[in-house]
């Protein structure tokens, strides 16, 4: 399926004191990377997309996902999903648990298809683990494959390497590039780190210093 993200003149104020402006409309498997130096805005812009901005800050311009206008949804019913820093799972589920989680209920097949990921990325067998039992890498597998398996619409990624060593970054890198666009989803990605823009292949917009 493919999905199609546009930010129609977003522009964020914090007080009265416009924080960033953005017009942009990202395609199915398409990465737009924002970067920028600290305090310039790039996680408010993502709390925007997701929706959970905070009320302190006021916005306008609309998110249209697939034509459809999400901008007054609730989070929950916007369906993007969201890959962070630090993987979010929960530490009392199985690494199976943790999937299955965030899979719609009415999913045919729903464990097979939890295992076949778990296989294609790698991970074969390890539905019973403990989370707290993976490594570093591991886990950002399974924090990818829960985005995954639950069929957003959209993903926000937010500095989703920064913690990994080189070669694993290289390895997560190619992987969640390569399944963003296998599943035709688009993604806005935030990070300092410029090799994580180039290997996108997508376009790059800088966030000015505040
Ligand atoms: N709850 C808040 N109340 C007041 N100001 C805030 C709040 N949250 C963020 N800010 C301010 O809004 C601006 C943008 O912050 P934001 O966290 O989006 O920047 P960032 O580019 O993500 O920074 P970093 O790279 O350090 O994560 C900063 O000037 C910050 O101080």
């Amino acid at each position: 399926m493919a999905h199609r993200l546009l930010l129609n003149d977003i522009r964020i104020r914090l007080k009265e004191k416009v924080l960033l402006s953005l017009n942009a409309e990202i395609g199915p498997g398409e990465v737009l990377t924002v970067m920028g130096p600290s305090g310039s805005g790039k996680s408010t812009l993502l709390a925007y997309v997701a929706g959970f901005l905070d009320p302190i800050f006021s916005a306008q311009g609309n998110i249209l996902l697939d034509g459809e206008d999400v901008t007054s949804k609730p989070a929950e019913a916007r369906h993007i999903g969201l890959l962070f820093q630090d993987p979010l799972l929960f530490p009392h589920l199985s690494v199976g648990g943790n999937l299955l989680f965030g899979m719609d209920r009415r999913t045919p097949n729903r464990k097979q298809r939890m295992c076949d990921a778990l296989a294609e990325a790698g991970l074969q067998g390890f539905e019973q683990r403990d989370t707290a039992t993976l490594s570093g890498g591991q886990k950002a597998r399974v924090a990818l494959l829960r985005v995954l398996l639950s069929e957003p619409r959209a993903v926000l990624l937010d500095e989703p390497f920064s913690k990994l060593d080189q070669s694993l970054r290289d390895d997560l890198r190619r992987l969640v590039f390569a399944r963003l666009r296998q599943a035709g989803l688009p993604a806005l990605l935030v990070t300092h780190d410029a090799a994580d823009a180039q290997a996108t292949g997508g376009p790059v917009v800088e966030l000015a210093e505040h």
